[in-house]
């Protein structure tokens, strides 16, 4: 296999979100997480960006296509527009900043709103390494996270602590839903109508679909495996996966 064919083999993809208020960190999160490093020229981001980064979780190989939004009001109804189908996201605070701390309410209706009930999401409490200057402590906003549903780290995307963690435990607890069934089961793909919807959110392999009996083998117009799925233009096969989504 080659090299290109190697490093885009993958079990399952996600479609990511970093939100949170300007200023936070999210872009410096999102570079230091794919290139281990700290990017100290960041600019407020126009609209939305894009990362990717294969990572493994407990053997599975788990593709992050990730988008960081624009924290600037101004953006909204852009960055909106792309929080559907989203099966994590990074929610991110500054801890130096009480402002961007009370906004987090705003950003948690958005994603659960926008994306789906059953997004996970991890609450970041960024810039760890300025300490001195908090506004912000980590037991109340442990708290938040516990009242909320959410998962919650502290993070500096200048150190880098605690950064791979906070992708990393977001895409374990996804893998988690999808073994015991609960965003199938939730999110389910009910009728043919709703699979017009272009949702992106995993891909599996064949063998467990096969396992695992979906919307998508109980008479759905599709085939699974080799083929391409029929009916479904936007959702395109691989040799030896099959690809299906989830509903927002
Ligand atoms: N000390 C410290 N500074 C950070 C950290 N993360 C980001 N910064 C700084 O915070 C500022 C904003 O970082 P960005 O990553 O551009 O923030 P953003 O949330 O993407 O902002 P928008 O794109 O406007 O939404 C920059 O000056 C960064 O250098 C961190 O962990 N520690």
């Amino acid at each position: 296999m080659s090299q290109t064919a190697m490093s885009e083999t993958y079990d399952f993809l996600f479609k990511f979100l970093v939100i949170g208020n300007a200023g936070t960190g999210k872009s410096c999160l999102l570079h230091q997480f794919i290139e281990k490093k700290f990017k100290d020229d960041s600019n407020h981001t126009i609209g939305v960006e894009f990362g990717s980064k294969i990572i493994n979780v407990g053997g599975k190989y788990v593709k992050l296509q990730i988008w960081d939004t624009a924290g600037q009001e101004r953006f909204r109804s852009v960055t909106r527009s792309y929080y559907r189908g989203a099966a994590g996201a990074l929610l991110v605070y500054d801890i130096t900043s009480r402002e961007t701390y009370n906004a987090l309410t705003n950003w948690l209706t958005d994603a659960r709103m926008l994306a789906s009930q059953n997004i996970v999401i991890i609450l970041c409490g960024n810039k760890k390494d300025l300490d001195a200057d908090r506004e912000v402590t980590f037991l109340e906003a442990s708290r938040f996270a516990q009242e909320n549903e959410l998962m919650f780290l502290e993070t500096s995307a200048l150190t880098g602590e605690n950064v791979e963690e906070a992708f990393v435990q977001c895409a374990r607890k996804i893998l988690n839903k999808i073994e015991s069934g609960v965003i199938w089961s939730k999110s389910t793909l009910s009728t043919p109508a709703n699979l017009k919807l272009p949702l992106t959110v995993l891909k599996v392999s064949s063998s467990w679909l096969r396992q695992r009996p979906t919307p998508f083998s109980q008479g759905l117009p599709c085939t699974i495996g080799e083929r391409e799925w029929t009916g479904f233009p936007h959702v395109f096969a691989f040799r030896t996966t099959a690809f299906c989504g989830s509903i927002a």
